[in-house]
């Protein structure tokens, strides 16, 4: 099967966030598995090309048509990790992938509704048939409907979509002119069916439309797919998601056992595994150093996030200050887009600046998140609501004790060293279902406790956590049925 993925990131060249480790951990599976694959990306100048092979021009002079203008662009195509990837950019004075970052652009929904259009007139004249395009969040959710509105009868005839949704915190709410901006029609679009916000009749919304026109919908995790048809977690999307039931589900995320396993990460001093546990001490004194921690032995507790609003910010702040309180070790590694965010964390780490005991990472750094998952004992996770999380699922692999709150994908994944109705060896962690600094501070409590009382259970909790299967095997055999239930032949 060939399949096409359209993303605005892919790990490690373009990722902002968890999306990036999916479409590039995804890919390579599909990829084991003997299906033909190819990423779709924009050409960011952000990109990381030095991970790229072999890059070269493969058209130049694509005409991309762009209200009653059109703009010429250029695809590139290199290998990533053995994956081929297009690159695609634009020539106009709007140097809509010139920007030095991924997100976080005024324009970004022109941005990313001009790149899902030149994706299909790359397709088109290049001879590219897809059996499925795989799209992923609201920057690539106008494929679907730009496919079929136009490009199936202009030649992608027999070209099918899933589209899968990774956050709907961020679902492209703007206004109808982007419909003009890609050649499609307002009137026939913005209707409560179709593309029309269900909460402002006079905004379209780009997530919605990517669930009306797509053959498949899912997102990634099974609770978050059922919180967000029959909670407010859909942040409005519930009655599509309703309507559109029967082609919704949820496929849990892997992690890519190549780039996430303690045995054999060259970003960490000393390798180890659930056999092997010991092995996590000198990860633990190398962290330490590091970040210029005392070397005293208290349980490490860790936080790597976005600092975003959906993480649980303000838990997350009050998380640190009761480690400390109750005589742990913290490290953080974070970065936030938000500015108000970042000034409350700027402020924290000038508060902590000196403290033996506690150092906040302000930046977003892939090497130090290894260290990090390597030394650290527990991570906090106190999301509002979470898709599926991947930060859960890597720290258990590296015999981290998550310490998250009960909702979507860490609910799948996290099971309640004391009250989960699981056996004792599949419980990992802890959880709480409040968002309240004392539900949170109980959680941690507990963990603590049994870290400093009963060490002996506190490593059958890692151990339990490092032993489950998280690899990319067996969800992408998942969406492969997905592809072949839809595909048309
Ligand atoms: N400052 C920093 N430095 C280095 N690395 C950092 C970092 N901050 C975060 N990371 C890394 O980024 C990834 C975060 O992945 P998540 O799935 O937890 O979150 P995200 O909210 O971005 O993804 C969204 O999409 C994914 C994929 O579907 C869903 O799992 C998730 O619930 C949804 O919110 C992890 O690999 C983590 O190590």
């Amino acid at each position: 099967m060939y399949i096409a993925m359209v993303s605005a990131e892919c790990a490690p060249i373009a990722k902002a966030g968890g999306l990036g480790d999916v479409v590039h951990g995804l890919s390579r599976e599909l990829l084991a598995l003997g299906q033909e694959v190819e990423v779709f990306l924009p050409g960011y100048d952000s990109l990381r090309h030095d991970l790229i092979e072999g890059r070269r021009e493969v058209c130049r002079g694509l005409r991309v048509p762009y209200f009653d203008q059109w703009i010429d662009c250029r695809v590139d195509s290199g290998e990533v990790d053995g994956i081929t990837c297009f690159f695609i950019e634009s020539d106009s004075p709007h140097r809509f992938f010139q920007r030095g970052r991924i997100y976080g652009e005024a324009d970004d929904a022109d941005r990313f509704a001009f790149f899902c259009r030149a994706v299909l007139e790359f397709m088109l004249t290049s001879g590219r048939r897809p059996d499925v395009i795989h799209c992923h969040d609201w920057q690539t959710a106008l494929v679907p409907v730009l496919l079929f509105e136009m490009y199936q009868r202009l030649g992608l005839t027999d070209v099918r979509v899933c589209y899968s949704l990774h956050n709907l915190g961020y679902q492209g709410v703007v206004g109808e002119s982007i419909l003009r901006q890609v050649g499609l029609d307002p009137a026939r679009l913005m209707t409560p069916d179709r593309l029309q916000d269900p909460a402002n009749p006079r905004a379209v919304n780009l997530m919605k439309g990517g669930i009306v026109f797509s053959n498949f919908v899912n997102t990634v995790s099974p609770r978050y797919a059922w919180e967000i048809q029959n909670t407010e977690q859909g942040m409005g999307l519930q009655g599509v998601l309703k309507t559109h039931d029967g082609k919704f589900g949820g496929v849990l995320n892997g992690i890519d056992d190549a780039v996430w396993n303690p045995a054999t990460d060259r970003h960490i001093p000393e390798p180890f595994d659930a056999e092997q546990l010991d092995g996590k001490e000198a990860n633990r004194r190398a962290l330490r150093d590091y970040l210029g921690l005392v070397q005293d032995e208290k349980p490490i507790v860790a936080v790597v996030s976005r600092l975003d609003y959906q993480k649980g910010v303000h838990l997350l702040r009050f998380g640190i200050a009761h480690a400390c309180a109750l005589d742990c070790q913290l490290a953080l590694l974070g970065a936030a887009l938000d500015p108000v965010v970042a000034e409350q964390f700027r402020r924290l780490q000038e508060d902590t600046e000196g403290h033996p005991d506690c150092r906040l990472v302000l930046a977003y750094d892939e090497e130090l998140s290894h260290l990090i998952y390597a030394g650290a004992d527990m991570i906090l996770i106190p999301s509002i609501y979470e898709p599926c999380g991947l930060t859960q699922m890597i720290a258990m692999k590296y015999g981290v004790v998550p310490i998250a709150r009960r909702v979507g994908g860490l609910a799948d994944t996290v099971f309640d060293a004391n009250y989960s109705d699981r056996p004792f060896e599949e419980r990992n962690g802890y959880l709480f279902d409040d968002l309240t600094e004392s539900a949170l501070a109980a959680a941690m409590e507990r963990a603590i406790d049994l870290w400093r009382n009963h060490p002996e259970y506190f490593r059958q909790l890692q151990i339990n956590g490092m032993r489950v299967d998280r690899s990319w095997g067996r969800p992408a055999r998942q969406y492969l049925d997905i592809y072949s239930h839809i595909r048309v032949h």
